[in-house]
């Protein structure tokens, strides 16, 4: 992990450490642009060809129905039951906390506004199944799609070696209620849902977290459908002042490392002696990791900034706007208000931020790429719509009328102002 002075840092090498370009984002585009447009033209033939291409796996076919979902449920541990149950529970409460009912305003007399929320009717969950199969990402999707009231619930992930899924997305089918998972990842689950196949319905919007063909392909089927937000490689940024724990800092590095050589844990720190000790644990603490040359690799890609005081660490933090931000500080609380871009933060020395990633009750769907400046996560809100309503009392016609008539008429738009002219000379005839 390379170690900047922040102080000797032109702004162009700033934005430099802040993009997340990768040298070949062109040849993944391509890639995605041929899948795409092969599970368009080819639909159900393209997803059986591409599981044997990338998943080497010869499907017999698409999806596993309920009956298939329950029996492999059945083999799950129950320490793993029982865990997936109390995160369940949690996303659950938080996720219903979202709901609330907006009130009327009565914006002149007589003329009252209002919103409504509607569930969007058809939905699509991509449940990430490449490196790491994770039915946190199940939980962290159908839970706020389920509280919505969201009608059709497509659910891709990619097959495992056997052709099926693991008895851990298995078991979340089963508590979720949904009835099938279809047996498709990558770039072509999101054209699957998009477009349609034979068996694959075609939905309204997309969700889900993914590697970089997932994450390009959802961005290139946005003129078909709406998406959550690109949420792509993991990030985590630390930003550690002298009461950081340099053990507990280079843990939370390695936890987004692991997810993938694309990953990026970047450390912002006041204090040489942070660093060089997290720098330290990092190693220590790969050794011990299964997924060490993986992590490993993100390291390398990654680096820590020296700052002069936690202000400037603050302006780092919100031009890199990362997905998830720790304030590994004791002095957490004063930082909260200079907080403008990040997907999900982490206060103090003792919240890691695998706890967001299972089980506290917030959505782990986060905005990547510093998206983060411009995306929330998945919510419940992402799977609403929100309807305006107004309605006019005669009084209310009266009163907003004359309004509408004179920009109408400076707009030059007749049919509009007549509108609001025709109904307003009967409502002073009745009088
Ligand atoms: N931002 C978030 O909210 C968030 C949350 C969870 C996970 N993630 C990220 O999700 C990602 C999961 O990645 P993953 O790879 O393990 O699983 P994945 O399910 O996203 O991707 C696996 C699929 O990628 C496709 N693929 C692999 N290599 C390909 C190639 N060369 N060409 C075309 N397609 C190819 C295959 O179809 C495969 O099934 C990680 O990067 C992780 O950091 C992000
Ligand atoms: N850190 C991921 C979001 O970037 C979410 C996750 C799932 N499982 C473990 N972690
Ligand atoms: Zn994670």
């Amino acid at each position: 992990m390379k170690v900047y002075n922040y102080t000797g840092l032109s702004k162009q090498k700033v934005q430099e450490l802040c993009s997340r370009q990768i040298e070949d984002d062109k040849l993944v585009e391509e890639r995605v642009a041929e899948i795409i447009n092969s599970v368009k033209k080819d639909g159900d033939k393209a997803l059986y060809n591409f599981a044997k291409n990338f998943d080497k796996v010869e499907l017999e076919k698409l999806y596993l129905d309920a009956a298939e979902l329950k029996a492999i449920a059945a083999t799950i541990p129950v320490d793993a039951k029982n865990a997936i149950d109390t995160a369940y529970q949690n996303i659950k409460t938080f996720h219903q906390s979202q709901y609330k009912v907006e009130d009327k305003v009565e914006t002149m007399p007589g003329v009252v506004c209002w919103r409504e929320s509607r569930a969007i009717e058809k939905v699509g969950l991509y449940i990430p199944g490449g490196t790491a199969v994770l039915p946190s990402t199940f939980l962290m999707l159908a839970t706020p799609a389920l509280i919505a009231g969201c009608k059709e619930i497509v659910v891709c992930s990619p097959p495992q070696s056997d052709g099926r899924t693991n008895c851990y997305l298995a078991y979340c089918a089963v508590l979720l209620g949904i009835e099938k998972i279809y047996l498709v990842g990558g770039a072509q689950a999101v054209a699957a849902m998009a477009f349609g196949t034979e068996t694959v319905p075609q939905v309204y919007k997309i969700f889900g977290p993914g590697n970089r063909y997932v994450t390009t392909a959802k961005t290139m089927v946005q003129n078909k459908v709406a998406i959550d937000m690109p949420a792509g490689p993991s990030e985590v940024l630390v930003v550690a002042d002298d009461t950081a724990n340099p053990s507990f800092v280079a843990a939370d590095l390695l936890a987004q490392a692991e997810h993938g050589i694309d990953s990026q844990a970047v450390l912002v720190s006041t204090s040489n002696k942070i660093i060089s000790e997290t720098l330290k644990e990092i190693d220590i603490q790969l050794a011990n990791l299964s997924r060490r040359e993986i992590a490993a690799k993100a390291i390398n890609n990654s680096y820590a900034v020296l700052v002069d005081d936690l202000d400037t660490a603050m302006e780092f933090s919100n031009e890199y706007a990362p997905e998830h931000l720790i304030l590994a500080t004791e002095k957490f609380e004063s930082l909260i208000p200079l907080i403008i871009n990040a997907g999900s933060v982490f206060l103090g020395n003792l919240t890691p931020e695998s706890v967001g990633d299972y089980a506290s009750g917030t959505n782990h769907t986060l905005p990547t790429s510093g998206f983060a400046k411009a995306y929330s996560g998945v919510s419940l809100d992402a799977f609403v719509k929100k309807i305006t309503f107004q309605h006019l009392s005669p009084n209310g016609l009266k009163n907003i009328g004359p309004t509408v008539e004179v920009i109408a008429a400076a707009e030059g738009l007749d049919a509009h102002k007549n509108a609001v002219t025709i109904r307003l000379n009967k409502v002073e005839g009745i009088k």
